[in-house]
């Protein structure tokens, strides 16, 4: 478990119940849960919701994100656009593990209208229970993050 266990979570409209219940979830497992919304079902814009999110990772606020919206695409593109962020969409536990070990990933997309619930936490606690495993895969990040529009 990361040392600093704020937790962002985010959503467009598309995952507003299945957010909430990962929040519940990541709580239980002794993290906290900066759940940043939205908290009612009005129809909404992931870009925004994705940005915000990501900038409470960027910034160190909070050490990791997960967001989601239908597909978990969108707000992974978003989430993407502010330096420094790794976000990846997962639709299975593997993948979720992986992107943590050997992507240095700070932040998890998932889709709300891909996958189910019961496959949803696992697919979290997959992400937070790995660690970053350095190495030749800390010389890939280093230079993915080189890599310059
Ligand atoms: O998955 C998404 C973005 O990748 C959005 O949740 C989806 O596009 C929202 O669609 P709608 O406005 O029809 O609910």
């Amino acid at each position: 478990m990361t040392a600093n266990k704020r937790i962002v979570l985010s959503s467009d409209h598309a995952a507003i119940d299945l957010r909430k219940m990962i929040a519940d979830h990541i709580v239980a497992k002794g993290y906290e849960a900066v759940d940043i919304g939205p908290m009612t079902p009005e129809s909404t814009h992931y870009p925004k919701h994705g940005e915000a999110a990501a900038r409470k990772v960027a910034s160190g606020d909070c050490a990791l994100g997960i967001i989601l919206c239908g597909t978990g695409q969108g707000i992974m593109m978003s989430a993407n656009r502010v330096d420094g962020i790794r976000c990846g969409v997962c639709s299975e536990a593997f993948s979720a593990r992986m992107i943590r070990e050997h992507n240095n990933a700070n932040m998890l997309s998932i889709g709300a209208r891909v996958v189910g619930q019961d496959l949803a936490l696992h697919i979290v606690d997959a992400f937070l229970d790995a660690e970053f495993e350095g190495g030749r895969h800390a010389t890939r990040v280093d230079m993915m993050e080189a890599i310059e529009g």
